[in-house]
């Protein structure tokens, strides 16, 4: 119970990791607002929080848009009471030939992976600011922001992009009292792998399912990922055990990428 009453906002709260991430925080005692772009998934998240005995409140935005965002906090702050966590979780992947990547395809996943971050550590530390309380920021990277993946190159960029953000963003706010550090998961069993999987079939012509084998087969603790696993550092990342941690970008990965 390390943030019981804490405030904590997650964005891609509807399914995956940060429905994972989202469940721990509450299971640690934070109240949520879960961001995302489906109701009835934000809906299901916020009954399986409140089954929990904590508060849950659901905003649909889309964290390309800057306004959006700093609504999603002001809403946040407005109907919990309070505010003391982002959780900058809302990605998209993208499998793509560099030689074959298109403008359009390289502004769609720059706003959503890395203008959608910068969006949050705003909107976020300006909040912060304004309560006169420190706050903690946490942004999602990847083992792909610590390592440039073939045919995930243009996503790689991004999360190279969100660990950038995360240590220029950490230096500027220190003073404040605000933390900024990011997770850096591996392969994570998800709709977005289910999505790689497929785009690398296409790609490649591998076999479906093929892909994501071979990348669990290169994991050294011998399986894949689970939301449940990325959450454990995002609740440390927000609780009182990592006060003296910021700038940071932390792998979580099974044994797949070592630095
Ligand atoms: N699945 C994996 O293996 C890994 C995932 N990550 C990162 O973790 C984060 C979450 O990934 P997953 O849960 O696996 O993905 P997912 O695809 O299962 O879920 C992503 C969620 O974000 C939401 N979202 C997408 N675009 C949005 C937008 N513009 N505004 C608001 N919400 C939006 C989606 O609706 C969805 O609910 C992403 O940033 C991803 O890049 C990092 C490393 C590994
Ligand atoms: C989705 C992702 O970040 C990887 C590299 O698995």
């Amino acid at each position: 119970m390390s943030i019981t009453g804490k405030i904590a906002l997650v964005t891609g709260a509807g399914q995956g990791i940060g429905r994972g991430i989202a469940l721990r925080l509450a299971r640690d005692g934070a109240d949520l607002a879960l961001v995302d772009l489906d109701q009835a998934k934000l809906d299901a998240v916020a009954r399986e929080i409140e089954a929990l005995g904590r508060q849950a409140t659901t905003f649909i935005a889309d964290v390309s848009d800057r306004e959006q965002v700093y609504a999603a906090v002001d809403h946040a702050e407005r109907t919990l009471g309070g505010f003391d966590i982002i959780v900058n979780n809302a990605g998209i992947s993208q499998v793509q030939p560099l030689l074959d990547v298109t403008p359009e395809e390289v502004e769609r996943i720059y706003r959503i992976n890395v203008q959608g971050v910068l969006w949050g550590i705003q909107a976020a530390a300006r909040k912060f600011k304004a309560r006169g309380t420190p706050g903690r920021i946490i942004n999602a990277s990847s083992i792909a922001g610590h390592d440039g993946f073939a045919l995930l190159g243009v996503y790689s960029s991004t999360k190279f992009a969100v660990r950038a953000l995360t240590q220029a963003a950490a230096k500027e706010l220190a003073a404040d009292g605000i933390t900024v550090n990011a997770y850096c998961p591996g392969v994570v069993g998800t709709d977005m792998w289910v999505e790689i999987d497929k785009r690398m079939a296409e790609v490649t012509g591998a076999p479906v399912g093929a892909t994501y084998k071979k990348y669990v087969e290169g994991i050294a603790l011998g399986r894949a990922e689970t939301p449940e696993d990325v959450a454990g550092l995002v609740a440390f990342l927000a609780g009182p055990d990592a006060a003296y941690m910021t700038g940071q970008a932390p792998l979580i990965d099974g044994g797949l990428v070592y630095r």
